[in-house]
């Protein structure tokens, strides 16, 4: 009898992400019998339920093999080892919890399954940390304390990244806004060694475990988590295409003139009221074919619309198409009055839009060339300035944002699909919707990051003492014989390479920190910020944080050049970005319209600098409104134990931000990594978030980063969203076949 096309199918589905056939088999069989052999819900997804099903499967036996594996010696921890020196293994970091004592005889039973992928270590609850592998508390900290015991009190929570942020509740809606959530959930036999969470630092009532369900992949909720940035701040209308971006030279730094934005006059542009007038609440003009040729564009913030006329007939908005720097034609989305509406544009059309008045196609910032601006935004002048007069410094890097809690609710914002930082970076980005009339969530672009009030980042030169620059260098620092004092930090070398890259080795260490955090060093806070008093005025022991290896770059106070190599990050974004719908579903995304080299900077992740307690209130009163925020937590270097909670930084996009709030999470093997840059103060506290490349990328990749999240992870403050990153390491892959369980046991 010829084989059922539709188990071939499946067979080679599963081949190919490395599932033998053999494994596949019994799954398969029993999973027809669960479903009353309705292919459909096998198929869909890629057949995502049915490896799923395998997975959960290995999983039990290795449940079943690590019993019979409890006395395994140390040999398995060598062996473990090896296996982790395996190139261009990035499930390595699934594998999180491996080589502590407690883990070495999961290894072992996980290495004789023969490295299935996808596998998750089982742990101990309760075992301590390898402690090779972790500097434990009593080294760290300036009094002794105990070592936190991981899966008791601690619950094995251990933030290891910079990570966004949680709300404090857990609707499905208010859990979409926190996006870098490391919190792998702790459950009986699962090792704990440094866990990856993003601790809660904003939560006063902490949620209790709320199990996954399937109420995620029902009807009535969206199948995924709707991305904070697409929800919050209902949009204006905005014109939607994109030309490509050209990439240039901002002569004029970033001071744009209040007249340039279609929404500019009160300041804060870019920030809009309710989230759920997102998508359909533009006020656009329907445009009857027979109506001249204007275009009716509501320009102002306060939602007044202003008239521009633009010259083509509408036969051509509507017959002509654009093409994107891969030759893709590209919607336009233009006004209308029901909503908006995806109108092809031709490029003469794109060109026009370039050409509006300055004031309402942002770009005007480019023809000022009145002051001379040095690549990290200062003038000159200031520079001098700023070496003249300690007390001016932090002038430009950081700007202290007039108090505004959250931005009015009756402002808005149009992003310049040419260009929607409106000159404030080196280079033009553009955004496009090849996919829908979704038009860009509303924020107000900054290439910097701000203080928001209470920060307290502290720039003053005389803080940075003679080791901590090199005032007598003149030049480019990476040419010179001897290395300069800003080498050492980064351990006597640079950690960039000639080109403004990264050196390959510095990269591979920070990969492998995101990657497999286990196998580097965790600090403890004596108090950690991350478990400042709740409720219960209870200060929980600190879970940990891992050491993070920094970027420092040559600062103001250096004598070198600002072409110096040792200066990447503070020039700013120098590759060709766009920001594009994905198609996958996961709302906006960032893609190179470029290759890019191995190593090579992106951009920074800019937002509002809050401390935790203000980050904390935001988040209260975002959920009260439905508001989400996205958030970075800066905890690279903690673990002194003089950190209070109130310093504790973290970075907050949601209102002000720059392109790096549409990158989106793709577990373990992303084609980002995100490292702490070092630039205008050798504070613990603050430092650039950057992202940097992990391989090659070629031009119309998306580019990704992992959050962190762990999908299984059921104390998990929020509801993180459904994965859709189509790794085949996808963390989240498993979650669908127990809900459908679930569902189908119910
Ligand atoms: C920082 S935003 C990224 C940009 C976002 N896609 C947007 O449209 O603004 C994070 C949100 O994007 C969505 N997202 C990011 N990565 C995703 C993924 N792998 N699968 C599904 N949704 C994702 C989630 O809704 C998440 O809360």
């Amino acid at each position: 009898m010829a084989p059922n096309p539709r188990v071939t199918a499946a067979f080679r589905a599963m081949r190919d992400i490395g599932i033998k056939e053999a494994q596949v088999k019994p799954v398969l069989k029993r999973l027809l019998k669960l479903y009353e052999k309705n292919w459909e819900l096998i198929e869909e997804e890629n057949y995502r339920a049915l490896a799923d099903a395998i997975f959960e499967e290995e999983d039990n036996v290795v449940v079943e093999q690590k019993k019979k594996c409890k006395s395994t010696d140390e040999d398995d921890l060598e062996e473990e080892g090896q296996t982790q020196d395996e190139p261009e293994r990035p499930l390595k970091r699934l594998r999180r919890g491996q080589g502590g004592p407690g883990s070495s005889s999961v290894n072992a039973c996980n290495n004789s399954l023969g490295g299935s992928p996808l596998k998750r270590p089982k742990v101990e609850e309760g075992e301590p940390p390898d402690p090779c592998l972790q500097q434990r508390p009593q080294e760290m900290m300036e009094k002794p304390q105990s070592i936190p015991q991981h899966g008791t009190v601690n619950k094995g929570k251990q933030p290891l990244l910079p990570q966004i942020a949680s709300p404090g509740k857990r609707s499905m809606s208010e859990r979409a806004s926190h996006v870098c959530i490391r919190e792998p959930r702790v459950e009986q036999g699962i090792v704990l060694l440094p866990k990856q969470k993003v601790p809660d630092t904003h939560l006063l009532i902490k949620p209790k475990d709320e199990p996954f369900t399937d109420d995620m992949f029902t009807e009535d909720v969206p199948d995924y988590e709707v991305p904070i940035a697409v929800i919050h701040p209902a949009p204006p209308c905005k014109v939607g295409s994109s030309v490509g971006n050209d990439s240039v030279e901002n002569q004029d730094g970033p001071e744009i003139p209040a007249s340039q934005s279609l929404a500019e006059g009160n300041g804060i542009d870019g920030i809009l009221a309710s989230s759920s007038e997102r998508g359909t609440n533009c006020k656009l003009a329907t445009i009857p074919e027979e109506s001249p040729p204007t275009l009716e564009i509501a320009s102002s913030p306060l939602g007044e619309e202003g008239s521009i006329n633009i010259s083509p007939t509408l036969d051509v908005l509507k017959e002509s198409s654009v093409q994107d720097a891969g030759g893709n034609e590209l919607g336009l989305c233009m006004p209308s009055s029901n909503g908006s509406v995806n109108i092809q544009c031709s490029a003469e059309v794109a060109e026009l839009l370039s050409r509006l008045p300055t004031s309402l196609n942002g770009l005007d910032g480019q023809k000022q060339a009145s002051k001379k601006i040095i690549p990290n935004g200062y003038t000159e002048s200031e520079r001098e300035k700023e070496l003249e007069d300690p007390e001016s410094t932090n002038s430009r890097c950081l700007v202290v944002v007039p108090q505004q809690k959250n931005p009015p609710s009756d402002l808005r914002s149009l992003h310049d699909v040419n260009d929607l930082t409106k000159g404030e970076e080196r280079v033009r980005i553009s955004w496009v919707n090849e996919i829908n009339s979704e038009c860009l969530p509303s924020f107000k672009y900054i290439p910097r990051n701000l203080i928001f009030q209470n920060a307290n980042v502290n720039f003053t030169l005389s803080r940075i003492g003679d080791e901590d620059c090199c005032s007598a260098c003149l030049g480019d620092c990476l040419s010179l014989s001897t290395l300069c004092h800003c080498a050492n930090t980064t351990g006597g070398q640079f950690a960039y390479a000639k080109g403004d890259l990264l050196r390959e080795e510095f990269l591979e260490e920070c990969i492998s920190m995101t990657r497999d955090p286990q196998r580097h060093q965790h600090l403890y806070c004596r108090e950690c910020p991350l478990e400042r008093p709740r409720i219960d005025d209870c200060l929980e022991p600190c879970k940990g944080h891992l050491r993070r290896k920094y970027i420092k770059e040559c600062w103001s106070k250096c004598g070198c050049s600002k072409n110096c190599g040792n200066r990447v990050v503070q020039r700013g974004i120098s590759c060709k970005l766009q920001v594009f719908c994905t198609p996958e579903g996961k709302g906006w995304g960032l893609r190179t319209l470029e290759d890019l080299p191995k190593g090579a900077f992106v951009c920074e992740y800019v937002g509002e600098i809050l401390t935790s307690s203000e980050l904390y209130e935001r988040n209260l009163e975002s959920n009260n409104s439905g508001k989400r925020t996205h958030s970075v937590l800066l905890d690279a270097e903690w673990g002194s134990g003089a950190l209070k909670s109130e310093e504790a930084l973290c970075l907050d996009a949601t209102f002000f931000g720059n392109v790096a709030r549409f990158i989106n999470h793709r577990c373990l093997d992303a084609n980002l990594v995100e490292i702490p840059v070092k630039v205008e103060t050798p504070d613990h506290t603050y430092y650039h978030f950057a992202f940097f490349t992990t391989r090659v990328v070629a031009a119309l990749e998306e580019l990704t980063w992992d959050y962190g999240i762990d999908f299984d992870d059921h104390d998990q403050p929020v509801k993180v969203f459904r994965c859709l990153c189509g790794s085949k390491f996808c963390r989240n892959m498993k979650r669908s076949i127990r809900s459908r369980c679930a569902t189908i046991a119910r």
